[in-house]
């Protein structure tokens, strides 16, 4: 019988990639492409959706001509997607109203202020399981109904579509015969109920958005329809919609509860799966839908850190201290230690568990024998303080100390920074053999959709990891390391002026 294939499309922050899975979990080809980044005014930060899909599109082409294999051998494809981005777009012609507004902007801030001071932070709490904060879809769809002429007459007109990436993707990979979103991706919104997995009315009359521009909420895996665009030459199922954090989880096979991943990409994410119920955190994390599958929905706890991987991009783009991200390992290993550097990257805020969007970048302990290789190592030490502050307020929601942590994401290549987050955070790093978690999650999810595999312990047999990175360092020394860090986290908070 001629080998079948799942096509994974990952649209992520920076880039858009395409992963061809066999049946063994195996990566056959795979394709990436960048786009462009748009920073219109401080703070702001926009996509072109037609680049995205454009790239998304080029890149789904080329995987499978890479691989020399016919479309028809392809049994499903998943859709996995950088999360909050809002898209609105015309049910027409399919022509977007205004730029994608990038989960990272924080141009609704001072609104979500606004809305702070008239003590609805508890009541979005409860409903979303968010904090109230300009990161998710809500304030951003609201902002475009605000801005862009004619827009909101529009959408009241039923005219205006509005959907995270997925949406857009599936919109444009079905020929506009679907509207769809899965709940993980709603759950991002802040206009869902992750109790009820419903649009919620008060939530929609809050933020002033007719409900006919929404999607229809889907299960993260199941067959939604086909293809039907110019670029796919055979109808193929499309089989799952998952927002990107939550495919890593699924990918990383973190299937059981308290079993928990971080990725580490432009920014880094770290998800604890609790269940089947949402954990309301005290400490400032989310409680978000992991996925549904089978029926059955499962949730997580997260904690979303803004600037991770990208300082390292910053370092090499903005201050060109080295050419490649890579080249940043050898650099900050190249000294013993920081010399006594702290690098806070709050460049756009801080997330959790902070959520100050008026932080700003910090170094500190800066002397005249600090060299780039020290601020390099302090900003990879940076990047596992982040992810410590989270895993530590995630043990003390849900009083369950982990032991391990499996990683994923472009920066997890840095085996020095994997070794300083077990050092600090005092628990085994396990870095997978297929480093495309996110991916290989859209793909389970698609394949569990259409029977290419037919249970979850099938494919986690498949799955092997590839390195784990034990706590070497002294308790007490990382301790010491921690509470310079929070002094330095201090002084780079409030630092823009409300
Ligand atoms: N060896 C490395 N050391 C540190 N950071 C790295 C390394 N390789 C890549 N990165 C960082 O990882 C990020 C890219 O990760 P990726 O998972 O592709 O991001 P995303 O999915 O968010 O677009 C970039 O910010 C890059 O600077
Ligand atoms: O594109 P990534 O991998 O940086 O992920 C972005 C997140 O989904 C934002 O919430």
């Amino acid at each position: 019988m001629k080998p079948k294939y799942i096509l994974a499309l990952d649209q992520g922050t920076t880039s858009s990639r395409a992963v061809l899975f066999n049946s063994r979990c195996e990566i056959v080809s795979m394709s990436q492409r960048p786009f462009n980044q748009q920073f219109p005014q401080p703070g702001w930060v926009e996509h072109n959706p037609l680049e995205i899909w454009s790239t998304q599109s080029f890149v789904m082409e080329n995987v499978v001509n890479k691989a020399d294999i016919e479309w028809s051998d392809i049994e499903a494809l998943g859709i996995t997607n950088q999360r909050e981005t809002t898209v609105v777009w015309d049910r027409q012609t399919s022509e977007p109203v205004y730029n994608a507004i990038v989960w990272q902007d924080r141009r609704t801030a001072d609104y979500c202020d606004v809305l702070r001071e008239r003590g609805l932070t508890e009541r979005i709490r409860e409903k979303t399981g968010l904090i109230l904060d300009a990161y998710f879809s809500a304030t951003k769809i609201r902002w475009i109904l605000d801005n862009v002429p004619g827009a909101r007459a529009r959408a009241e007109r039923g005219e205006l579509c509005f959907g995270t990436v997925d949406s857009w993707l599936a919109w444009r990979l079905s020929g506009g015969r679907l509207h769809i979103t899965d709940v993980s991706n709603a759950s991002r919104t802040m206009l869902f109920d992750i109790h009820t997995l419903d649009w919620d009315d008060e939530l929609l009359d809050l933020f002033d958005i007719p409900r006919s521009m929404l999607p229809e909420v889907v299960p993260t895996s199941a067959v939604y329809g086909t293809t039907d665009c110019p670029q796919v030459p055979v109808p193929i199922p499309i089989a799952s919609l998952a927002g990107d954090q939550q495919a890593a989880l699924f990918g990383q096979q973190c299937i059981a509860p308290f079993s928990a991943k971080t990725t580490y990409g432009t920014g880094c994410f770290i998800m604890l799966n609790t269940g089947d119920r949402p954990h309301a955190s005290a400490n400032n994390l989310l409680a978000t839908v992991a996925w549904q599958l089978g029926g059955k929905t499962t949730y997580a706890l997260e904690g979303s850190v803004f600037v991770g991987g990208s300082v390292i991009q910053w370092l090499r783009d903005g201050l060109k201290l080295f050419s490649s991200s890579a080249d940043s390992e050898p650099l900050a290993a190249s000294v013993e230690d920081t010399g006594g550097v702290y690098l806070v990257p709050a460049l756009t805020g801080l997330g959790a568990p902070y959520w100050d969007p008026y932080a700003r970048g910090t170094i500190v302990g800066i002397t005249r024998g600090t060299t780039s290789a020290h601020i390099t190592r302090a900003a990879l030490e940076a990047i596992a303080f982040e992810v410590d502050d989270v895993v530590r307020a995630m043990a003390a929601d849900t009083g369950h100390t982990s032991t391990e942590m499996r990683v994923d994401g472009g920066a997890v290549a840095n085996s020095l920074l994997m070794q300083f987050q077990a050092d600090l955070t005092g628990v085994r790093i396990i870095r997978p053999s297929v480093m495309e978690s996110t991916a290989l999650g859209a793909a389970m999810f698609a394949g569990l959709a259409v029977g290419f595999w037919h249970s979850t312990d099938e494919i986690c047999a498949l799955l092997k990891p590839d390195r784990t990175f034990s706590p070497e360092a002294a308790p007490a020394l990382m301790e010491q390391r921690r509470k310079r860090w929070h002094e330095a986290v201090r002084r780079s908070r409030h630092w823009i002026e409300e």
